[in-house]
């Protein structure tokens, strides 16, 4: 499954700075006073370039919260936050929009996949949404190769619907991967799959670790939580913890 292929090179680095995700005293707020929501308080945080990234805690803990702000699908309430060297904690929508297409690659623990498009269409679909310069045959090129990678080039004509939930989910890394970019955010992505078939997806993702693309797992599975390089836990969206690392 884990062939050498270009689509595997290491993401271009497109700044010297170490870290690829710099937090800093992020937070993040719904509703004011005493109806306020706590989602992520005063998180600071580095994550660096090729690191697996396990985010655990109990339900709650902000872990959704912190993993949809490093992936720009929010914007903090306050902090600092830039990643690949671009400040995204005050972008508006659309070019948040943009930047994401281009840089982050979102795994979701219900796939998500778009039930009436083939396996190799719903991949498609990143690339035309997140990168307007690649031709038609390149896309599709791009993403038979991002299904043999995963191991489901067979699967290619399929729809979501004629596929189990552990082939839907290795699609869903296909179509984050497919982008080649910096950083994959994948909230419970083992979630809803059996030992088996989630262990399959966590060495997915560890396989592009590998090669330099900064993975963040946000999971309830401890034990797949320690075979990343680094456990941030989270309590009351605070971090409390942080093992592993240098
Ligand atoms: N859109 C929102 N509006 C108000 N409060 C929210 C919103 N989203 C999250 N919260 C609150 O923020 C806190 C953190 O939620 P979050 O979903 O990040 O936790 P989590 O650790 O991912 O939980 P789980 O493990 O159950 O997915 C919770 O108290 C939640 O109710």
């Amino acid at each position: 499954m884990h062939t050498t292929t270009p689509l595997l090179d290491p993401p271009a680095a497109s700044t010297a700075s170490p870290a690829l995700v710099q937090a800093r005293d992020l937070t993040r707020v719904w509703g004011k006073g005493h109806a306020a929501q706590i989602g992520v308080d005063n998180v600071s945080l580095d994550i660096h370039r090729g690191e697996l990234l396990a985010i655990i805690g109990p339900s709650g803990s902000g872990k959704s919260t912190l993993g949809s702000l490093i992936a720009g699908i929010d914007v903090p309430t306050s902090g600092s936050l830039v990643v690949d060297g671009t400040r995204i904690d005050q972008m508006k929508a659309d070019r948040l929009a943009d930047w994401r297409g281009d840089h982050v690659g979102i795994v979701f623990q219900q796939f998500h996949l778009l039930p009436t498009l083939t396996a190799v269409e719903n991949v498609e679909l990143a690339l035309e949404l997140g990168r307007t310069d690649v031709g038609r045959r390149e896309r599709r090129r791009r993403s038979l190769e991002a299904l043999e990678w995963v191991g489901l080039a067979a699967h290619a004509k399929k729809l979501p619907a004629q596929m189990s939930g552990g082939e839907q989910q290795r699609i869903g890394i296909a179509r984050a991967m497919v982008t080649r970019p910096p950083m994959i955010v994948a909230d419970e992505p083992t979630g809803a799959l059996d030992q088996r078939n989630g262990h399959a997806v966590f060495e997915l993702l560890q396989g592009l670790a590998s090669v330099g693309t900064t993975v963040v797992f946000i999971t309830h599975d401890l034990h797949l939580a320690e075979a990343g390089d680094r456990v941030v836990s989270m309590i009351d969206g605070r971090i409390d913890d942080v093992r592993g690392g240098a």
